[in-house]
């Protein structure tokens, strides 16, 4: 099928202006944003950061502290979260202890209320005993120093004794009760943050380093016992063999970023499967979460690599992108990689994007199309590289690419389907294209840096498809009766992104899909394995990881699926080429820089800037579909054989503009398509009639199974 791409006047008003066109306080506003950024890697605005957080979190935390305490003190509740972990553990006879104290404590309470209650319905009959009984006392006090002075006037003089006490106290109290209303809330602050900070309440990357929890330190006999413990008797056996007490197992533990690296050679009778398949209880033995252990297989035999994080290090967010911090960050599609994130060690991770097609998958809303987007705004600053892009969820994540790629489409429906679906076959069509033109070039080394830069021919082509389960999963149908959707040989998207995988790379044509929870029907498994760069978000299940990066990198470790959902936004484990591993390292994790929406634009309006404005395409005009095969049955005719040179001159006679530059190779990729081969005449290659014949009923047959 040819598909055309018209540009409509519409569209070209819609191009919108670079960033020379923003106006004056849209430019203000993005310097602030630059001085922001540069701020926020001044390690001096990280620590002045740090001390707020940490101690607005003592503050808070303190609060909370306090508010359970008198929650604790005035109600049951405490009794009832001991009964509930009581059970959790099946500890029944705490329960029973629980529930019995916890009766208590509500019988008391109800008593103390009845008490309460009588005694506001009895304070006036005993205020009123009280007063007449003191002021008795006092006149009595009174008579008897008048008696004694013989002074009359003396009966007073307790009465008077009493009302200079409360005149003196209600003096002092006027006195102090301004400051110590003023002070109350400071003092109360005070203590609840001394509070805070005594329990350590603000978040670990927050804490002082000295109060960090860290863990236990790693060391050689923390790690042997961690195995040893591990339950596997064969392990435990052979370290209890062991001279050393397994010492010998280990190599030497390294410092690796935030964490620590180590060896372990298993003995005989102990599979690193085993180990692996022991993750939580592994990490829980050396005092960490599973999600601060990894394991990985190294290339020496029976051997597995730990890299142990220190507690809570990877709770600490990663810093900013350096393309958002760099404004005269460049890139290059050959010789360049993107800067995508941090290593667990710390270390910074670029990929080489160059002819390569990637997949990246996760759960819905943990940092794909981020990941995904992140990668096409550092290619972007790219100005040779062509952007084809369709997103299949349509909320806006890729408008900044308006005006700078090709071909934007945005929406979820079938009629968007269906244009993601042409906008790949026209991008099949172009490599076909490439193929003869290269082939005719007589080009040594496929598609050069020189060539993709000075030949507008070649120059690099990525289709971006985000939530591609989208168009894997169309039930519709195009006019021919060919669904979009689905992994049959009619399928159109399947099938399209096949031929891409299959032979795009040499000519620069390559295509990046986003997808969420791979299974079989939302991406084919073919789709899958024609991917040279795979990442994974968290995922639900290790064969949802396998799907997603292949068997053998899961088998040697790779666990997307031990992830943390929600916590472990944009954290990627990546398979494949393109990104730097060791020797036999079969994964990568991978911690992505976040770059929001709105810096998204800002780096769209900077590459923008570089190039030659582009009037985006958002809806592809489909020109009516050409049917090669029906044009090859054509010029062939009866004639049982019609030599390749003859039959491409006839189509080309027959419609010049789609056949202009088929050559030999593309008619046998033609018959190719359905099983067929050109044959030989004398030595010529030619097409035979029943070549033909044959390919169009298996065409029908194909067509009748999907009616
Ligand atoms: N690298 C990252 N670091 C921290 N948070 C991130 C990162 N990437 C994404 N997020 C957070 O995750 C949210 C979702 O990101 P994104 O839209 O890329 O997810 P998604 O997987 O494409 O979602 P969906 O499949 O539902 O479209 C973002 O709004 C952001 O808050």
């Amino acid at each position: 099928m040819t598909v055309t791409m018209i540009k409509t006047p519409q569209d070209a008003e819609d191009a919108p202006g670079t960033e020379a066109s923003s106006t004056r306080p849209e430019r203000r506003r993005a310097r602030y944003r630059r001085i922001a950024r540069a701020a926020l890697q001044d390690e001096r605005v990280r620590t002045a950061g740090r001390l707020t957080v940490r101690h607005g979190a003592y503050v808070l935390g303190g609060t909370r502290v306090v508010g359970r305490r008198i929650w604790d003190g005035r109600t049951a509740s405490r009794y009832e979260r001991m009964i509930r972990a009581a059970e959790a553990a099946g500890l029944l006879e705490e329960v029973k202890e629980w529930e019995a104290r916890g009766q208590n404590y509500r019988a008391a309470r109800h008593r103390r209320r009845m008490e309460l209650l009588q005694f506001a319905l009895n304070a006036p009959k005993a205020i009123g005993a009280g007063a007449v009984g003191g002021a008795g006392i006092l006149l009595l006090i009174g008579i008897l120093l008048a008696w004694a002075n013989h002074d009359i006037t003396d009966v007073a003089a307790p009465f008077e004794t009493v009302a200079d006490l409360v005149r003196w106290v209600s003096i002092i109290v006027g006195v102090i009760w301004g400051p110590a209303l003023a002070l109350a809330p400071w003092i109360g602050l005070a203590a609840v943050w001394a509070i805070g900070q005594h329990r350590h309440t603000a978040p670990q990357w927050a804490l002082p380093v000295s109060a960090r929890d860290l863990g236990a330190p790693i060391t050689a006999s923390i790690v042997v016992v961690a195995f040893r413990d591990l339950g596997i008797s064969a392990l435990r056996k052979a370290i209890d063999d062991m001279g050393d007490v397994g010492a010998g197992m280990l190599s030497p533990i390294a410092i690796a970023g935030c964490g620590v690296e180590v060896d372990v050679h298993l003995p005989s009778g102990v599979s690193t499967e085993e180990i692996q398949n022991k993750r939580r209880k592994l990490a829980e033995n050396l005092n960490r979460h599973e999600h601060e252990v990894f394991i990985t297989i190294p290339p020496q035999p029976r051997t597995v690599r730990l890299w142990i994080a220190d507690s809570g290090a990877l709770d600490e967010p990663i810093g900013a992108s350096p393309l958002v911090l760099d404004q005269d960050a460049t890139a290059d599609y050959y010789t360049g990689s993107a800067p995508w994130g941090q290593n667990l060690r710390g270390d910074a991770v670029g990929v080489s994007v160059k002819q390569r097609h990637i997949l990246l998958t996760g759960l819905s809303n943990q940092g794909k199309t981020a990941a995904l987007r992140a990668l096409a705004l550092w290619l972007a600053l790219d100005e040779t590289v062509d952007f084809y892009i369709a997103d299949l969820k349509g909320v806006g994540d890729w408008r900044g690419f308006d005006g700078l790629a090709e071909v934007l489409i945005q929406g979820p429906t079938d009629e968007h389907v269906a244009q993601a679906t042409d906008m790949v076959e026209w991008a099949v069509d172009e490599m076909q294209k490439r193929i003869a033109l290269l082939e005719e070039s007589g080009a040594t080394d496929g598609v050069t840096r020189e060539m993709a830069r000075t030949d507008k021919r070649f120059r690099p082509v990525v289709l971006i498809v985000d939530e591609a389960q989208v168009a894997y999963g169309c039930g519709a149908k195009s006019p021919d009766g060919r669904p979009y959707g689905g992994s049959k040989a009619t399928s159109r998207y399947f099938q399209a992104v096949k031929r891409i995988h299959d032979q795009g790379r040499a000519v620069n044509v390559t295509i990046w899909e986003g997808t969420q929870d791979p299974t079989d029907e939302n991406l084919p498994k073919r789709s899958r394995e024609g991917n040279h760069i795979r990442g994974s978000l968290v995922l639900g299940t290790e064969s949802q990881a396998k799907m997603a990066l292949g068997e053998a990198p899961v088998d040697a470790g790779a666990a997307p699926h031990k992830l943390r959902r929600g916590l472990d936004k944009g954290t990627l484990v990546v398979a494949g080429e393109g990104i730097p591993m060791e020797a036999g390292q079969a994964s990568v994790t991978v911690r992505t820089h976040f770059i929001s929406g709105e810096d998204a634009v800002t780096l769209t309006d900077r590459a923008k800037a570089r190039r030659a404005n582009v009037a985006t395409v958002h809806k592809l005009e489909v020109v009516q579909p050409v049917d090669h095969l029906a044009d090859l049955a054509a010029v062939v005719g009866r004639e049982s054989r019609v030599r390749t040179t003859e039959v491409i001159h006839r189509l080309k006679t027959r419609n010049h503009a789609v056949y202009e530059h088929w050559n030999g190779a593309r008619l046998k990729a033609l018959l190719a398509e359905y099983g067929e081969e050109p044959g030989t005449l004398d030595g010529y290659p030619v097409v035979k009639l029943e070549s033909v014949e044959r390919a169009l009923e298996r065409r029908a047959e194909e067509l009748a199974e999907v009616q």
